[in-house]
């Protein structure tokens, strides 16, 4: 058995698939899976932590266990902040589940606190080969540094909490190859996006999809997460990109990572985790980033996307007979007529934050765009940073007066606006355009309409009041100049 895989050339999953099998599942049944990293939040958590006591189990492995607070956390005002009843139970469940059962806590307000899925990463705790698991859709996430990562339901994060291991059955896989080099101004999340649009709403169903190509090579770490993040928006169980220099580079020095002798073992290891040469992929579908323009969402699922220079969609164009029942109820919802010119969408709410969008690179695109401008009359606009750890990377810059200068509210980190669990909850009617990850119905708020945007067209769109690309500002026609900088060119600056 051992002798055939070696000899099968096996894709990237397969790998981290077969070093993780603790019982092999017969006939197609799951697998037994270790699980190397469990990240908890406030949501998600109390039932599971309920059934282990009920059953009188401890957590197996408080030490590859860690909680943070964030989608029930208030972005301004503190704990006093806290008045809706559920949220503040959700919190305090966590708290005293986490010191009963001694697993570590980040709670809202202190250095370590963040969302889930930027705090991992940022703390060196998200690595390469590893299986890391939450009970949260968008682990998808760490799967940027080459982990295999997981969301799992409430009965699993139980399971996991009491065994450290899960029962699932080997996902497909899928290929997605990002050949050529993106235009300047066109971010990892229009890239994500126009991934989405492309292969539909259920194209990835049941994959892991493995990112790979030179316009994947040449991404950030961070903007390889806001990739990796949205591929739960097409069904798919993950994503997945090999580790590479841009991964140690990253990596090294960071709190939770390896060091001395253990990194250069798990360096070592890390340079085996590639899908091999003639590896076969259930799918495979090759796009090309020169194709990728500043894009938005005018629909109700983030695969109903359009150029920003485009315009509405006739609903009755559809694929197919589903594809147009869904687009009829979404351009209603959405209150837009087909072949409206997205440029004459008006919004009065601007959300820049999310584990889609809230980290420094992020913060620092949109920061760009702002230094001078300042956001129209009748926009609420709002920045929020994915972590404590962020808002003081960004602040060390200045980046948060850029924000305040030009009229946008400088938050503390949490979920935010990217769902309605919080105080930052849009009402009825309300229409923003926002750099987190779904804009289903109601997902900001009852009535809520939600258009999901880069960094750079948020900041762009707060200072017009209509959906706007960088490019578009000062009287701009469509072209793009030179001075709009992607994010790997700010970084290069710097
Ligand atoms: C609350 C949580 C379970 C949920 C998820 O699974 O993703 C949330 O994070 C979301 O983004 O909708
Ligand atoms: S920021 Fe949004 S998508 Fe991410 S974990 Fe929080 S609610 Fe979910």
């Amino acid at each position: 058995m051992t002798v055939d895989r070696e000899q099968t050339p096996r894709t990237l999953l397969d790998k981290l698939w077969d070093e993780h099998v603790v019982v092999a599942g017969d006939d197609g049944r799951p697998d037994l899976i270790y699980v190397d990293l469990h990240l908890l939040h406030e949501m998600t958590s109390p039932q599971a932590f309920a059934g282990l006591r009920a059953a009188g189990r401890p957590v197996r492995r408080p030490d590859l266990t860690m909680a943070t607070e964030d989608h029930n956390v208030p972005t301004f005002g503190g704990e006093s902040a806290v008045t809706d009843p559920l949220s503040r139970l959700q919190l305090d469940l966590l708290r005293t589940n986490c010191a009963e059962f001694g697993v570590p806590v980040h709670p809202m307000g202190t250095s370590g606190n963040g969302i889930v899925h930027v705090i991992g990463p940022e703390q060196g705790l998200s690595q390469p080969g590893a299986t890391i698991v939450c009970g949260d859709s968008h682990t998808a996430t760490h799967g940027a540094l080459g982990a295999l990562a997981f969301g799992i339901g409430t009965s699993e994060v139980e399971h996991v909490l009491a065994t450290q291991t899960l029962w699932m059955p080997r996902p497909r896989t899928m290929s997605v190859r990002i050949d050529g080099e993106p235009a300047a101004g066109v971010l990892a999340k229009d890239i994500a996006l126009h991934v989405l649009s492309t292969i539909g709403p259920n194209g990835g169903a049941g994959c892991v999809i493995e990112y790979c190509g030179e316009a994947v090579e040449a991404m950030t770490m961070e903007q390889r997460m806001t990739l990796c993040n949205m591929t739960i928006e097409c069904g798919a169980r993950a994503g997945v990109i090999a580790p590479d220099q841009v991964t140690l580079d990253y990596l090294r020095g960071r709190g939770r990572a390896p060091a001395g002798v253990a990194w250069e073992r798990a360096v070592d290891y890390w340079a085996s985790l590639r899908s091999d040469a003639g590896a076969v992929f259930d799918r495979a579908v090759v796009l090309n980033a020169a194709d990728v323009e500043p894009t938005v969402t005018w629909g109700t699922s983030p695969a109903q996307t359009v150029s920003i220079d485009g315009v509405v969609p006739d609903p009755e164009t559809g694929s197919d007979a589903a594809a147009v029942q869904a687009a009829r109820r979404a351009i209603a919802y959405m209150d837009l007529s087909p072949g409206l010119p997205v440029r004459d969408i008006s919004v009065d709410t601007v959300f820049i934050g999310s584990c889609t969008n809230g980290r420094l690179e992020d913060l620092r695109a949109a920061a760009e765009v702002l230094r001078g401008r300042t956001v129209a009359s009748g926009v609420t606009a709002l920045v929020v940073p994915g972590s404590r750890a962020v808002a003081a990377a960004a602040e060390r810059e200045g980046l948060d007066r850029v924000f305040t200068a030009s009229g946008f509210s400088w938050r503390e980190p949490g979920c935010s606006m990217c769902t309605a669990m919080n105080p930052d909850a849009l009402g009825p009617g309300r229409r923003s355009a926002s750099t987190s990850n779904r804009n289903f119905e109601g997902r900001q708020g009852d009535g809520a309409r939600t258009h999901l945007v880069s960094p750079a067209v948020a900041a762009a769109t707060a200072v017009t009041g209509r959906l706007t690309a960088p490019h578009h500002l000062d009287g701009g026609t469509g072209s793009r100049p030179a001075a709009i900088r992607t994010t790997t060119e700010l970084e290069r600056k710097q």
